[in-house]
């Protein structure tokens, strides 16, 4: 069982100017230091909060880079829960599980040509080495037993569900596309064709 080790309000977003508490964990399984954030006390509040499990990306949300989505995606749920409340569990899983060096390899295979699931694979991983059990840890430490879910990607919804957590709806992000050479578009529409992502190309929002 994990339990809450310690909660401190701070502001984040992109003009550091959104109201949020940070919360950390004892008791996670896999020696990660998972963290949430809370927007609008929304663990507390009645009615059913939204949440997201975002992935860390080191290179999309710190840098921004035009190989992904995770840095838009992180800003349009960090924006939406100061508005209407949620819970964003940030968790330690970097290149779907595999780490930031062998995610670079994978970059280097995908400018020779390989999509994102052939280069993990070229490297000897599973398509996605994730395991969110570490994030219903969390929310069963928050109390959190039925949740709305930010996600395109199938798999997180089903592993809430296998855990026993009650997902009331599922609300997806837009699809940040980055014209150019190492830019997103193949990635993103190989996670709609292979990984079964939910992802509404049409949905389009440019930078
Ligand atoms: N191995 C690998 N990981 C990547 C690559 N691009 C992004 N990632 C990682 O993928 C994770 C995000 O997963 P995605 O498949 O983009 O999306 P998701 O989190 O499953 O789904 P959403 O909830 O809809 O965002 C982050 O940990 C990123 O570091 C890549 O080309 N190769
Ligand atoms: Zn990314």
């Amino acid at each position: 069982m994990a339990q809450v080790r310690a909660r401190v309000q701070l502001n984040v977003g992109k003009n550091s100017d959104i109201p949020a508490e940070i919360i950390s964990f004892s008791g996670l399984k896999d020696g990660q230091e998972h963290v949430a954030l809370v927007f609008n006390n929304a663990d507390t509040q009645q009615g059913v909060p939204l949440i997201r499990m975002h992935s860390e990306c080191l290179t999309g949300d710190v840098f921004h880079s035009s190989r992904c989505d995770c840095g838009e995606q992180l800003n349009e749920c960090i924006e939406m829960m100061h508005e209407q409340g949620g819970i964003l569990l940030y968790l330690r899983q970097e290149g779907r599980g595999i780490g930031l060096y062998n995610k670079i390899d994978a970059y280097v295979l995908q400018s020779q040509g390989m999509n994102t699931y052939e280069a993990n694979n070229h490297l000897g991983f599973a398509d996605d080495l994730r395991d969110f059990s570490d994030a219903v840890l969390m929310l069963n430490a928050l109390n959190l037993k039925h949740v709305k879910l930010m996600t395109n990607n199938p798999k997180k919804l089903n592993a809430l569900k296998d855990a026993g957590i009650e997902v009331d709806s599922v609300v997806g992000t837009h699809a940040h596309i980055k014209a150019g050479l190492s830019g997103n578009k193949a990635y993103l529409e190989t996670k709609i064709k292979h990984g079964s992502h939910m992802l509404d190309i049409k949905k389009i929002k440019k930078p």
